[in-house]
């Protein structure tokens, strides 16, 4: 009783609840309630998609997402002749401090170059955009990306086949013939930097762009713990046992679907570490020491082609989880004795 008053009278609650409390119990009330989530969506902002590409200016090199209003989106889709009600299709992803809520809202049926000089942007892949996105807007637009996926993906119950339908804030599905709910999902994937205590391995995937390497990757199979993932796809991958490994962070990655990135390190013994690459998976694997890494970590995270024709090495950029495991692991090196 006293938990609901104290909801109830929001003076109370700020002076009880830190910031982060409130928005937290905010944004659970708004997955819960269909009618305080259709309020927030006539005062919030709206991050807009055009099939899954999301809207942004560009700003010298970078890529900024610009929140829309919801009196700007209401002008968009009267230009359309769109009914307001188009509105209730987009999902939740997040509020502000002051608890405004941040909607996620695909255009895709309306023309995407009438919206574009409306606007004054334009909707760019996100795999194109992504590294030159605001370290905030980032991991917004990708998870938004990644529901946003989800929701079109899901519309049939797997089991009846009838439509199933989404709350408001797109926390899940419903098929109303059985009573089924679907919650949105990823995959859970671990991300590995193997060291053997003085060099560290990385590798890279024929896709990446020319001299990048990164740490190993590997999508989890049904039934594995993390750390069977991890020495599976070691073995797999390059074809090192592990002999000790411990877990750093995680990452939301929207790449090529919604995955959970679980950053681990691994020591494999310090012989033999000869590498033996899986060519299915890795175009190329190597050792690299601390002088390479460093000077890595210098470069711009962008292909540098040299004289002999071929390219230097750089690393993912600065907030892609696998440089913070090379981050971590330069620290590791210059605080552990020679
Ligand atoms: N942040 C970073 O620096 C890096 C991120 N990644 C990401 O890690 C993820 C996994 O890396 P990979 O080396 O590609 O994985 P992987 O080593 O498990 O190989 C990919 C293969 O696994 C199979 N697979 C099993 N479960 C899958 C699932 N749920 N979804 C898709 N394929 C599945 C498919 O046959 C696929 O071709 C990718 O999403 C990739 O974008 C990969 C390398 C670096
Ligand atoms: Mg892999």
């Amino acid at each position: 009783m006293i938990y609901q008053g104290v909801y109830r009278t929001p003076s109370l609650w700020c002076r009880l609840h830190s910031t982060y409390v409130r928005k937290m119990r905010y944004l659970f009330k708004l997955k819960e309630d269909d009618g305080i989530c259709r309020q927030a969506q006539n005062s919030g902002t709206f991050y807009l998609f055009h099939n899954l590409s999301p809207f942004v200016k560009k700003v010298g090199s970078k890529y900024l997402a610009p929140q829309i209003s919801v009196a700007e989106m209401k002008s968009i889709l009267g230009k359309f002749k769109q009914n307001e009600q188009m509105i209730e299709d987009s999902v939740l992803i997040g509020c502000s401090d002051e608890c405004m809520a941040y909607f996620a809202l695909d255009l895709g049926s309306l023309e995407k170059s009438v919206i574009e000089s409306e606007l004054r942007g334009s909707f760019t892949e996100l795999r194109k955009a992504f590294f030159q996105l605001d370290g905030k807007d980032a991991p917004l637009l990708s998870s938004a990306q990644a529901l946003l996926r989800w929701h079109d993906t899901h519309q049939y119950c797997s089991k009846t086949g009838q439509p199933t339908q989404k709350n408001l804030a797109g926390s899940k599905r419903v098929c109303h013939t059985n009573g089924i709910i679907y919650y949105p999902q990823m995959s859970p994937v671990v991300i590995t930097l193997v060291s053997d205590g003085s060099r560290c391995l990385l590798a890279r995937q024929a896709s990446f762009p020319k001299g990048m390497y990164s740490a190993l990757a590997g999508f989890c199979d049904v039934g594995e713990t993390l750390e069977e993932t991890v020495r599976r796809e070691v073995a797999e991958e390059v074809g090192l046992e592990v002999e000790s490994l411990w877990y750093s962070a995680s990452q939301h990655w929207p790449f090529p679907n919604s995955s959970l990135m679980i950053a681990c390190h691994a020591l494999v013994q310090p012989q033999p570490t000869k590498i033996s690459v899986n060519k299915l998976e890795l175009e190329a694997a190597g050792w690299f020491s601390l002088e390479e890494i460093m000077e890595a970590l210098r470069r711009e995270p962008n292909p540098l082609k040299q004289e002999d024709g071929s390219f230097s090495l750089f690393l993912p950029p600065k907030w892609a989880i696998a440089h913070q495991l090379i981050q971590e692991w330069v620290k590791l090196q210059a605080s552990s004795p020679a």
